[in-house]
């Protein structure tokens, strides 16, 4: 039996259903550069509209501190309704009158796109009065954002305590991958962890190393932890105030047998932007108006060394601004490492994120890892052992 009610168990004919998703997808400008986390929302989105349901997607976009047009889900409405092949109507709002009069003015199988949660304050607090209003607007509510889950937000998590509550087909699909290929990890496991959220996703590298037998650290986590080594770093993306944490992570990652594998040279540049001109330097000796974009030649060769040694890989966060060419270097050799050794049948190798799935469609090896999840800090933390907030609430009481 399954710990959660799902699709199977709603009656969701002529029900006002709140869909959970995540829609925090990657941009080039104001168009959606990666469309996996849309893709994957689909089958939930259509079971309930071919069953008579409303569909009111609830998601959020960015960060953003109150309204702005910068994190408005409008431009993701051309991109979902192209994949979705049904018209999406947006509301301005996600809460109060411009919901309910959509809502009046929606047939059964109707698709509603409300505007980012993320624009009230109450949604990551967890707002008792936010969570109210988001569910008088619903009859069910549905969570298919595995990759929101470990936030406790009255979106992801508030909700499934005041209405019906069910797992969304995504969400299942997610939780059942990752239990079948990660749930006894053959060793030596190696992670990767890279990308540009080093604040939230610091902490739970104290947690990883436990897991895991090396750790290897990328993009703008690497220039945390080469900083808390007296490495300047010069420009680079770097949060100087959490070095601290980073030598802790060190030294529970010793006592715990993990072996830290940090770059030990670089790609860097003057300006973020593509060929910039750049130049490759051992970490010392990067000037104080440089950035470092990229891990270099020598530290790609030391993580695909690796991947010669270890069964499983799990990856979150890229190696360097895979978007801008040619910081795209390192991500895609290690890419193409794991993918051949997936294919020779000597690793199981799961990466995942938003900008990690962006950046291995980028690589060409999608198809070729043995999966792909859509969630990059729900996942490290799934990893870690950790109960995520969303999926908790979920589970039947
Ligand atoms: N050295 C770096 N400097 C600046 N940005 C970087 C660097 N390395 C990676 N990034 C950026 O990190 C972003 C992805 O990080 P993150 O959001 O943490 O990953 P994910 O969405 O997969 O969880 C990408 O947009 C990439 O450009
Ligand atoms: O993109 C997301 O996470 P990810 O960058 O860890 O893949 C999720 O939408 C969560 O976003 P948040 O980290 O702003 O809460």
């Amino acid at each position: 039996m399954s710990a959660f009610r799902t699709l199977d168990d709603a009656d969701l004919a002529g029900k006002r259903v709140l869909v959970r998703v995540d829609l925090n997808v990657p941009m080039d400008g104001d168009k959606v550069s990666d469309t996996t986390r849309i893709d994957r929302i689909l089958p939930t989105i259509r079971e309930i509209a071919d069953k008579g349901g409303k569909v009111v997607l609830l998601a959020h976009f960015g960060r953003p501190k109150g309204r702005d047009d910068k994190n408005s889900l409008r431009q993701v409405v051309p991109a979902l309704t192209l994949a979705l092949g049904r018209p999406v109507t947006f509301v301005d709002d996600c809460i109060g009158e411009p919901v309910a009069k959509a809502l009046a003015a929606a047939r059964n199988g109707d698709v509603l796109l409300l505007e980012n949660t993320r624009f009230h304050a109450g949604d990551e607090k967890n707002d008792p009065d936010f969570v109210r209003a988001l569910a008088a607007n619903g009859d069910l509510y549905v969570n298919d954002a595995f990759s929101a889950a470990h936030r406790a937000h009255a979106s992801t998590e508030g909700l499934a305590h005041v209405l019906p509550a069910y797992a969304g087909r995504t969400m299942q699909a997610e939780l059942e991958a990752l239990s079948a290929g990660l749930d006894n990890p053959t060793r030596p496991v190696m992670a990767i962890v890279g990308g540009a959220k080093v604040s939230t996703k610091l902490d739970l590298l104290g947690n990883l190393v436990k897991k895991v037998d090396v750790l290897a650290i990328g993009g703008g986590m690497a220039n945390t932890f080469l900083a808390s080594r007296g490495v300047d770093v010069g420009k680079s993306l770097c949060e100087h105030d959490l070095v601290g944490t980073a030598r802790e992570i060190e030294e529970k990652a010793k006592a715990a047998g993990c072996e830290i594998l940090l770059p030990v040279d670089a790609l860097v540049a003057r300006e973020f932007k593509a060929h910039p001109g750049h130049r490759v330097v051992p970490v010392g000796e990067v000037g104080a108006d440089e950035m470092i974009l990229d891990a270099g030649p020598l530290s790609i060769a030391e993580v695909v060394l690796r991947l010669e040694k270890v069964r499983t890989l799990v990856w979150n966060g890229p190696f360097g601004a895979f978007e801008l060419p040619p910081f795209d270097t390192a991500t895609v050799a290690v890419a193409k490492a794991a993918a051949r050794h997936v294919k020779a049948g000597d690793l199981v190798a799961v990466a995942g994120g938003g900008d990690t799935v962006a950046a291995m469609n980028h690589a060409g090896v999608i198809d070729d890892l043995s999966y792909v999840s859509t969630a990059g800090g729900a996942f490290l933390e799934w990893m870690e052992g950790k109960a995520l907030p969303g999926v908790e609430a979920l589970r039947k009481r």
